[in-house]
């Protein structure tokens, strides 16, 4: 096994407010125990200021879009702090994974390999290209999200989120007076384990939604076991070592977003700056509205589409496993005031009884560990979320 450290420290020296932070995917899990070997032993929602039974949600941003009003100050990013925003950012080729070549010989997959570990070790993202699957299917993933976000406001009411979760239809949770919102629209959903799912927020429209969701997860299952097998082996650890941390009952949630018009694109924000609390998100962008900007050294650079491509990035969890070889990288979305933009992240989450920790391999007198063992990362993301820090702090050594 390699342990030599070829790659730089990971700590940022980035400063970050609260705003700069949402947690919108993450808090399926507060009420469950943080874990021990981050020192935490109340559960998060004990801690937090404002109980998730007092959370509200806002009026979804579509109809907002659609009543010709102005949006409301809650919506003013860049009045709150977070800068005019320039969608103009310059363009960055990120890396592409072919799959293909990556399960075919040896010497087709080394090349491939090395191309990801340069992407994960630089950008902490990459774009996948033969994936298996096949573009119409792509193209019925996107239209059951689009047919979905055009049902009559009533249909879509039917799955409204329950106040004390995120799962279902609505907007951004409201957790502080002086939050600011996101301009985003979501339905939000477990895949897995089986026994999370629930079914009651599945749209029984269009009639495809269900058969084609569950078959994405299922797609999206088998590419995770590919990458984090090809993950492990460009950083030449033995290939089950990352797959391992996931755990018995690991977690797939599937988010669909859409970010209708927006009437003030320099001041309102589709998603605010944050980074992922996942191992792995597989990101299905939409084929033609682009507005996915990721930050390196301190500036923002926009995405290219890629129609039929998925964008994968690394979450918090893979950057802890990888010892801050893997790094993962903070992105938001900005809007635009012509055209809605779709898309649909699935995150894919180590068990919450599962620890994590740096691979063995990874760890060397010259490079020694860099983050602790943590539990249920998903609750300490939500509890540094609150407190206006960059979670993976909660993790560093
Ligand atoms: O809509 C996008 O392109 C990205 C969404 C995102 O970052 C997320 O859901 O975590
Ligand atoms: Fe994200």
């Amino acid at each position: 096994m390699n342990c030599t450290p070829k790659f730089p420290s990971p700590r940022r020296n980035l400063a970050y407010t609260q705003e700069d932070f949402h947690f919108c995917h993450l808090l399926t899990k507060t009420r469950r125990r943080v874990g021990k070997s981050c020192s935490q032993d109340q559960t998060a929602s004990q801690r937090l200021p404002c109980k998730m039974g007092s959370v509200s949600m806002a009026t979804p941003v579509q109809e907002l879009a659609t009543d010709g009003q102005d949006p409301s100050e809650r919506y003013n990013y860049g009045g709150s702090g977070g800068g005019a925003l320039n969608a103009s950012v310059p363009l960055v080729e990120i890396p592409t994974v072919d799959v293909g070549r990556l399960i075919s010989s040896p010497s087709a997959a080394n090349h491939e390999l090395q191309k990801l570990s340069l992407a994960l070790s630089s950008w902490g993202c990459f774009q996948v290209v033969n994936h298996g699957m096949t573009n119409s299917f792509v193209d019925r993933v996107h239209e059951i999200s689009k047919q979905f976000f055009d049902l009559p406001k009533e249909e879509k009411h039917r799955y409204i989120r329950e106040p004390d979760s995120i799962e279902g239809y609505g907007t951004d949770m409201i957790v502080a007076e002086n939050q600011t919102l996101d301009w985003i629209d979501r339905l939000y959903l477990t895949l897995n384990p089986p026994n999370h799912v629930q079914l009651k927020f599945w749209p029984e429209k269009p009639e495809t939604f269900r058969e084609t969701l569950q078959e994405y997860g299922v797609k999206l299952g088998e590419l995770n076991q590919i990458l984090l097998k090809a993950m492990a082996k460009s950083l030449d650890l033995e290939e089950n070592c990352f797959l391992d941390q996931y755990g018995e009952g690991a977690l797939m949630t599937a988010r669909f977003n859409l970010y209708p018009p927006c009437p003030r694109p320099d001041q309102i924000i589709g998603v605010k700056p944050h980074a992922d609390a996942s191992a792995l998100t597989f990101l299905l962008p939409d084929k033609e509205v682009g507005g996915l900007q990721f930050l390196k050294d301190n500036e923002w650079f926009t995405v290219p589409i890629i129609p039929h491509a998925l964008l994968v990035n690394v979450g918090d969890q893979a950057e802890i496993m990888s010892n801050g070889v893997f790094k993962s990288p903070v992105h938001r979305v900005v809007t635009n005031s012509e055209k809605e933009r779709h898309s649909l992240a699935v995150f894919c989450i180590p068990s919450a009884g599962q620890e994590i920790k740096p691979a063995e391999g990874l760890i060397s007198e010259t490079r020694p560990a860099l983050y602790k063992k943590v539990k249920d990362y998903v609750s300490i993301y939500f509890e540094y979320y609150q407190r206006g820090r960059r979670p993976i702090e909660a993790a560093m050594l």
